[in-house]
């Protein structure tokens, strides 16, 4: 059994990050610039934006957290991201998710321009994506296939079931895989028969938010299990959706929380920032 280690692979892709950045400011006299914009005082999200804020400063990355309350209009939002949209020393813009109920986070996420959505959110970015072409790939999913091509996991003709449908996670990484040449399951909340699903998989992506839900009698011997779960307990711990303990007995290879998938989805974003910021030229000459 060999545990993913999301920790170490994330800062492994901070260090290329960083020489990318070094090497953007010296060929091409450009600093990458993030924008995050960060809407209400939502603990957890307040926690995830200043540490994307850190692991920029650390790459050379410059970056901005736009504060707004709750209180704000889907206009006055929108009007802040078109602002950024103008702004040529911002590469990429990244509004945090959760939204405030009353603003429509489709409209928000359209209003995005598409070649500074690092996010991958905008459907122009989705649309390609499913089409195999070149785009912004959401951070969560295109971290996980980083580590599978880290530790040399092969995709083609495996099964793979992914449980949760989100356009975050769940879908995403489900066209990741299909592109992958896997054959893949998508399971949702309505899934008759989960455990059938899942016993004839030879990888489990579980995305859905309920601690411990994946257990051992769920997965066939030599399994591989990438835990995308972040759950935090009354006791203020942080677990998975998947019982890491039950599950790693039968696992070949399994992602720990914290410390496995999480730590990617930041490393990604920074790699989408840097790509941003190479596409900041041919914005310019649109
Ligand atoms: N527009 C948008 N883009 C996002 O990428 C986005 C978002 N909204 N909303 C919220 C989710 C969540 N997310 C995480 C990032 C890092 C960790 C992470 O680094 N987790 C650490 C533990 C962190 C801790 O100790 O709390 C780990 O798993 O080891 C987790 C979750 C990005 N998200």
């Amino acid at each position: 059994m060999t545990i993913l280690d999301g920790k170490a692979l994330s800062n492994k892709i901070k260090d290329e990050v960083k020489v990318e950045v070094e090497e953007l400011i010296k060929e091409k006299h450009i600093t990458p610039g993030l924008a995050v914009i960060l809407v209400g005082s939502d603990a957890a999200s307040a926690t995830y934006v200043a540490s994307k804020a850190k692991s920029c400063k650390n790459a050379g990355i410059y970056s901005v957290v736009h504060e707004m309350p709750d209180t704000i209009t889907q206009e006055e939002l929108l009007e802040t991201i078109k602002r950024m949209n103008e702004n040529p020393s911002l590469d990429g813009i990244l509004v945090q998710l959760p939204l405030p109920k009353h603003i429509d986070t489709t409209t928000v996420l359209e209003a995005i321009d598409p070649l500074k959505d690092v996010d991958g959110f905008h459907p122009y970015n989705v649309g390609r994506m499913v089409s195999n072409l070149d785009s912004f790939l959401p951070a969560t999913p295109f971290g996980v296939m980083r580590m599978f091509e880290e530790y040399g996991i092969d995709l083609v003709g495996k099964n793979a079931c992914v449980i949760g449908s989100s356009d975050i996670v769940g879908k995403p990484m489900a066209s990741l895989l299909i592109n992958a040449k896997a054959t893949v399951t998508v399971c949702n909340s309505r899934t008759k028969d989960l455990k059938a699903q899942t016993l004839a998989s030879d990888i489990v992506i579980i995305a859905v938010g309920v601690p411990h839900l994946l257990k051992a009698d769920m997965i066939k011997e030599g399994v591989i299990v990438i835990d995308v779960g972040i759950n935090r307990l009354d006791t203020g711990k942080l677990t998975g959706d998947a019982d890491f303990e039950d599950c790693k007995t039968k696992s070949s290879f399994i992602t720990p929380v914290p410390g496995g998938v999480g730590p990617m989805t930041i490393a990604m974003l920074l790699k989408n920032t840097v790509k941003a910021a190479y596409l900041r030229e041919t914005r310019e000459s649109k």
